[in-house]
């Protein structure tokens, strides 16, 4: 396929730029309302006030188990002269709830009716004209308003309309929304998961999104990368509904046809946005309906939905948008950006002592995981080449800020035992190595920094490193686990790699951990005692970030061997060569020892269910874990 016919003249448009645009060819033409029953009202939004047809209750009723009498008659009664009346002549027994029939007009508790001979019965006390009788009107007049407009119907008001006698009230119409995921690799169901194929995801997060939003979701199967096809796809899609979302297929690609289709058949207002993740968006209209062509990567996908599509359903549906809650948070790790284009970045939050703090998630347009973990979004203008770590940011909050509040923040170096802490208590950790968290812990953005520094005078871990960097600042050092370190190689180990001298063969590709990392420390004092050049090793520039990392690269066959923990070869089926144990330990500035964050914390490392989850892992051991070394301060 040539350039020429290649959609490579993507715009740039500023994403504030690109919404006026749209939504002022929109309008308000397509808002629109229906008549329904009552029974089906819930949740829906009214589109006028409601008003009651009946009153409730609509007839006089006893509020009370007991006997109706006609008060006037009652006058006069009390213990020395009680009244004595007599059944259907001057009361009648009556039940909470019953119609109260004339002459009767007072109902009297069953509690304080004496009863005589049948038919008899005896008071001491006088009745009062309507004493416990719910009079018409009570609770809803005829003609008083419900609900007002523009309101969700809960369950609450649904009972109100119902007892006021509404069956039938106008609400505004869901508008209807087309889904078509596109692409000849996409599948929907798992039997035809070959590779090659991605199943597809994106289209039911958009059902998902648009129920949430007030909308009815229409979504189709995939459909196949053919021109023709998915013109009449999408026509048939405009033809039945009122906003049409097409999902891949609107980038540069040579099957990437969306965009020349709505040319075709309609009119392109905008394709390609400034935003990242996002970019090659379109925003076209097809017989006056709004037509979206929303980037294949799951993360671009929902967020091009979240700035374009929701506001439109919204205006559709009227459901409120719920306030954003925006807070100013320190970035613990720097974002490098470009001027291109406004970044949304996921964030970890968690507040240390009044500072909340907002740690990067991985940036991949693809990882979808950096969307379920995040807490929050950063947004990077597009005048900005980057934020410092330290530096103030804006953070959009998307979980709740309570347990935002409850959550421990931790800064270091990775291990696998930090998922199973974080599924057991709410845990925000960043993986920036052991010496990335003992400087994230000098600034004061993290209750702990797991580490792991061997110090090569000494063959002594974390200590020295702690004395060091935190001069006469009293620190806790709370003892983590043992864990294994060695290579990991492929099954079978066919490289025949059995140790540090093996790195600098010709046929063998190293995966590299990145500077500051425990597990690169303990490589390099290896490599100095034995002497060996880590020019002559081929990928020690290769460096990676955790050590899952190390071994996808190693399964993938892009490298065949690196450093890193048994734990992580286990996961990844992979053979493994140990080296040695290693301490894993928690860095806490002594003040926090009394916080209930790191109390529990310790609570958890100690617990039955950590260490039989952890030792389930491989390559673990548990001495002295949970133990508080006191490091520094007045000694
Ligand atoms: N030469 C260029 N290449 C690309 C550009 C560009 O400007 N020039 N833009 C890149 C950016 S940025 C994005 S974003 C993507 C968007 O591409 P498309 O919208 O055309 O989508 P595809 O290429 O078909 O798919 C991308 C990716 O997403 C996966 N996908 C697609 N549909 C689904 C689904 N329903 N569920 C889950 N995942 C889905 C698909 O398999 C791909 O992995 O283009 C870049 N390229
Ligand atoms: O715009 Mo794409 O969504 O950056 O990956």
């Amino acid at each position: 396929m040539k350039n020429a016919d290649r959609n490579i003249y993507i715009s740039n448009t500023d994403v504030d730029k690109a919404k006026e645009i749209f939504f002022r060819e929109i309008g308000d033409k397509l808002v629109s309302y229906e008549e329904i029953d009552v029974l089906n009202s819930l949740n829906r939004v009214t589109y006028e006030a409601v008003f009651a047809k009946n009153s409730s209750p609509h007839y006089n009723s006893a509020a009370m188990d007991g006997i109706a009498v006609v008060a006037e008659n009652t006058y006069g009664a009390n213990e020395v002269n009680p009244k004595i009346l007599a059944e259907g002549k001057d009361f009648v027994y009556i039940n909470t709830g019953n119609l109260i029939k004339e002459p009767y007009n007072a109902v009297i508790m069953i509690e304080d009716v004496i009863e005589m001979e049948e038919g008899k019965v005896k008071i001491l006390n006088p009745a009062y004209p309507w004493q416990h009788i719910r009079e018409i009107g009570e609770d809803i007049v005829a003609g008083e308003m419900i609900i007002p407009s523009n309101k969700k119907i809960r369950p609450l008001d649904l009972g109100a309309l119902i007892a006021g006698g509404v069956e039938k009230l106008k609400v505004y119409k869901k508008p209807k929304i087309g889904i078509i995921p596109t692409g000849s690799e996409i599948v929907e169901k798992f039997e035809d998961l070959k590779e090659g194929k991605i199943i597809d995801s994106n289209s039911r997060v958009f059902e998902g999104l648009v129920l949430e939003y007030g909308g009815e979701p229409n979504r189709i199967s995939p459909i196949k990368d053919d021109y023709e096809l998915l013109k009449n796809t999408i026509l048939k899609a405009v033809d039945e509904n009122d906003i049409v979302l097409i999902n891949a297929g609107s980038s540069a690609g040579s099957e990437d046809y969306t965009v020349n289709i709505i040319k075709e058949i309609g009119k392109v207002l905008v394709h390609g946005v400034a935003i990242k993740p996002g970019k090659p968006t379109i925003l076209g209209i097809v017989n006056e309906k709004p037509v979206i062509g929303i980037p294949g990567y799951p993360v671009s996908s929902y967020i091009v939905f979240e700035l374009f599509v929701k506001p439109l359903i919204l205006k559709y549906s009227k459901f409120e948008e719920k306030k954003e809650e925006i807070r100013k948070a320190v970035l613990s790790k720097r974002i490098v950006s470009t001027l291109k284009n406004k970044e949304f970045v996921r964030v970890n939050l968690g507040y240390v002592k009044d500072k909340l703090i907002a740690t990067p998630l991985t940036r991949g347009a693809g990882v979808t995981m950096s969307l379920v973990k995040a807490d929050g979004v950063v947004e990077v203008p597009q005048s900005s080449e980057g934020i410092e770590a330290g530096d103030w940011v804006e953070v959009k909050l998307l979980k709740d800020e309570d347990r935002i509040k409850d959550t421990l923040v931790s800064i270091g170096s990775h291990d696998l035992i930090m998922d199973i802490i974080s599924d057991i208590m709410p845990l925000s950790s960043g993986h920036v190595g052991s010496m990335g968290g003992i400087m994230a812990m000098r600034r004061g953005e993290c209750h702990v920094s797991p580490i792991h520094l061997l110090d090569e005078s000494t063959g002594e871990y974390n200590i020295s490193y702690i004395k060091k960097y935190f001069k006469g600042r009293k620190m806790a050092l709370i003892k983590g686990v043992k864990r294994l370190q060695g290579f990991m190689i492929k099954k079978g180990n066919p490289k025949n790699i059995k140790g540090f001298s093996d790195l600098t063969r010709d046929d063998v590709y190293f995966v590299n951990r990145q500077r500051g990392a425990g597990t690169r420390i303990l490589l390099d004092y290896n490599l100095n005692k034995l002497n060996i050049e880590s020019s002559n090793i081929k990928g020690y520039e290769r460096e990676m970030t955790t050590h899952m990392a190390v071994a996808v690269s190693i399964k993938s066959n892009s490298s065949d061997t690196g450093l890193g923990i048994m734990s992580a070869a286990k996961a990844m089926n992979l053979d493994f060569i140990p080296v040695g144990y290693e301490c894993y330990d928690f860095l806490v500035p002594f003040e926090y020892m009394e916080d209930e964050k790191i109390i529990n914390f310790i609570n958890v490392i100690k617990s039955k269910e950590f260490k039989d989850r952890v030792t389930k892992l491989g390559g673990y051991e548990f001495e002295g874990t949970g133990d508080v070394i006191i490091v520094g301060g007045l000694e």
